[in-house]
């Protein structure tokens, strides 16, 4: 894969305080990469720095090779845009939105329909959106931005205000545009969302980059512990079957929970029916995104963090 977009020692700081911090990475072509981080982490900086709203202090950003500058108009055919509140006329309809916008991109009336489609607003075309409720606008936005098949979508907070049907056909149209080779890099808060949606994240504090990769990479480097919740044909002993694993274990009923580091979890797994034992229902519960992001930025960040 080659890179799309390049970061390169980009910082950005107001009233004598950094906002972006010397922050590098890069997006791939057909990449789906997502900015994670608290409040005032920096991250609607970084995405306006990226779309040319406002210019770094220093380092630069590139995409397909050319240097983005908030005068430079030609880099803007790199990329769709969804900012995390859009300015929309209550008077237009939805319909006239979209050509609104598709006139001034230059684009052919006919793809109007088909992102109100995609968006689940095409019968609503004729309405007023100053009547849409908040999760119908943010549809609207979402058509603005796939109206133009730019090579990158850069979206800031794409399903907030959006039902759990919308924010998972949200997913399914993200997908479909990484299979169809688009770039995909948005900001969120929603950590179910990423885990299952990004290729690679980037966590973001006080305008530094904490974390860049996987979400896998990031699980297994970080020492949190996973739980097996097990049941056996024959009750056992918790406390023999800790002593036995060299695990901690707790009993919950008619199970038992065991508490084990994540590399061990095989060797605890072919433990488990030795000596006669026999498993009559098994749960495992890997370590998400959630709780890593609230171990890190939960309490005192640094020794956590340095871990990574
Ligand atoms: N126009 C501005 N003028 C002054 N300070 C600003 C401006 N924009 C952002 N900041 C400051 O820069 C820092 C980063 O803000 P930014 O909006 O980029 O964070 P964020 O990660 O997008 O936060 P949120 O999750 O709340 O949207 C904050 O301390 C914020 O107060």
């Amino acid at each position: 894969m080659t890179s799309w977009v390049v970061v390169d020692h980009v910082s950005k700081a107001y009233n004598g305080k950094k906002a972006v911090d010397d922050l590098s990475f890069h997006i791939d072509r057909g990449e789906i990469f997502a900015l994670l981080g608290p409040n005032g982490a920096g991250k609607s900086t970084l995405i306006r720095m990226m779309t040319g709203l406002i210019q770094p202090d220093a380092g630069q950003i590139r995409m397909n090779g050319e240097r983005v500058l908030p005068f430079k108009k030609e880099v803007k055919r790199y990329f769709s845009f969804l900012p995390e509140t859009m300015s929309l006329y209550p008077n237009l309809t939805a319909g006239e939105t979209l050509h609104f916008f598709s006139r001034l991109q230059r684009i052919s009336r006919n793809r109007c329909d088909e992102v109100l489609d995609v968006v689940g607003l095409l019968e609503v075309k004729d309405k007023k959106i100053g009547g849409f409720s908040k999760g119908m606008r943010q549809r609207l936005g979402l058509a603005v931005a796939l109206l133009d098949k730019a090579p990158l979508l850069i979206l800031d907070e794409p399903t907030s205000g959006l039902d759990p049907y919308w924010a998972s056909r949200f997913k399914e149209i993200i997908r479909r545009k990484k299979r169809e080779g688009t770039s995909v890099f948005f900001a969120s808060h929603d950590l179910y969302e990423v885990e299952s949606l990004a290729d690679r994240i980037a966590i973001l504090n006080e305008g530094k980059l904490y974390y860049l990769g996987t979400v896998d990479d990031l699980k297994s480097k970080h020492p949190t512990e996973i739980r097996i919740q097990v049941r056996f044909e024959i009750p056992q002993d918790p406390d023999g079957l800790a002593r036995e694993l060299g695990v901690a274990t707790f009993r919950r009923g008619d199970w038992i929970q065991l508490i084990c580091r994540r590399d061990d979890k095989v060797r605890i797994l072919r433990s488990l029916e030795k000596g006669g034992r026999k498993l009559a229902d098994l749960h495992i519960h890997e370590t998400t995104l959630e709780e890593i992001y609230r171990a890190i930025s939960g309490g005192t960040p640094s020794p956590e963090m340095d871990k990574l």
